[in-house]
């Protein structure tokens, strides 16, 4: 039977559906349509990238082209792979998702990238390093974290219920359930400290600029992830000053901040009478993404 120009179905090889899927994405506008397909091929079919080489030649099962056209649909319809898949690696770690956490980016591993730099080199207070991360999502950076400090106990704040119990959930399938807690409160008002570490991705895009969003990301990332208030500073203007109360003499807060808002940031972490001591640490697109600041020792 021939495959049909459009859909799936068991005439396809896995080859020709994972190239014929590449050209529908890519003439929807999909941005990384090989990439993409090839995740959800490998999705579909249960199998890895060594699975999809080397099973190539072989024709789709009836099931797998109904599922591989049914991911195929929504991915046209603009849904995220990692939405679809309901997961997403982060610094080399399994994350599962849940309709109320963001997706963890690979921008945001500058903030844990620079959270280590400055722990590696800080005199901690105590044998037991704490860490907090407010508004944690699925827990990305604050696993991250505990994944490479192996001492450490660390708590992630959050608005939402549910994205607590997705990163609760993550804990416990990385092992790190028994040094991590997650509390319910705005930004760290139920956090007494005092931590070693306070680090955060917070809502930073000003509310007006929402609706110019890639479709990705307005009509799949909780609105609560997204918004940052009228200049997109509200949480940075909550939480720093929290920060500042809970932080161990030479800790440090490291947060990350969107396009054009490292300066700003850091003037706020200066009133906050935090000391920024080093310049902020670019992304791979060159962009200051972690920005950091230490509490002196008085
Ligand atoms: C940009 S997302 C970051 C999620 C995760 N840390 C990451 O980097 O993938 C911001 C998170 O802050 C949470 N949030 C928003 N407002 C909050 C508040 N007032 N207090 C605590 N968490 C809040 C959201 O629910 C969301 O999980």
């Amino acid at each position: 039977m021939a495959p049909l120009a459009t859909g799936f179905d068991s005439g396809h090889s896995i080859e020709s559906a994972r190239r014929a899927l590449a050209a529908r994405l890519q003439s929807a506008g999909i941005e990384e349509p090989a990439l993409d397909a090839r995740l959800l091929v490998g999705a579909a079919l249960r199998l890895d990238l060594t699975g999809i080489v080397t099973q190539a030649a072989r024709q789709l099962t009836p099931e797998e082209a109904a599922r591989l056209e049914a991911y195929a649909q929504r991915r046209l319809a603009h849904e995220p792979v990692a939405r679809i898949l309901g997961a997403r690696e982060f610094w080399g770690l399994p994350f599962q998702l849940s309709e109320a956490t963001l997706v963890p980016r690979p921008d945001t591993e500058t903030v844990v990238e620079l959270a280590l730099e400055i722990f590696r080199e800080a005199t901690i207070s105590g044998p037991r390093p704490r860490i907090a991360d407010i508004g944690t999502g699925s827990g990305a950076i604050l696993l991250a974290l505990l994944h490479e400090i192996p001492d450490a106990f660390g708590v992630g704040t959050d608005l939402s219920l549910s994205a607590l119990n997705t990163a609760r959930s993550n804990a416990a399938a990385l092992g790190l359930a028994g040094r991590s807690g997650f509390v319910a409160c705005s930004y760290a008002a139920a956090l007494r400290g005092p931590f070693d570490l306070i680090v955060s991705n917070p809502p930073y895009i000003p509310s007006g600029e929402i609706p110019k969003l890639s479709l990705d990301v307005r009509e799949h990332d909780p609105h609560l992830a997204l918004d940052g208030g009228n200049d997109g500073y509200d949480a940075y203007r909550a939480l720093i000053p929290q920060a500042a109360e809970r932080l161990a003499p030479g800790g440090a807060l490291i947060v990350e901040a969107g396009q054009g808002q490292a300066r700003d940031i850091e003037t706020l972490m200066t009133a906050a009478a935090l000391s920024v001591d080093r310049p902020p640490r670019a992304d791979l697109a060159g962009i200051p993404r972690a920005v950091s600041a230490r509490k002196m020792p008085s």
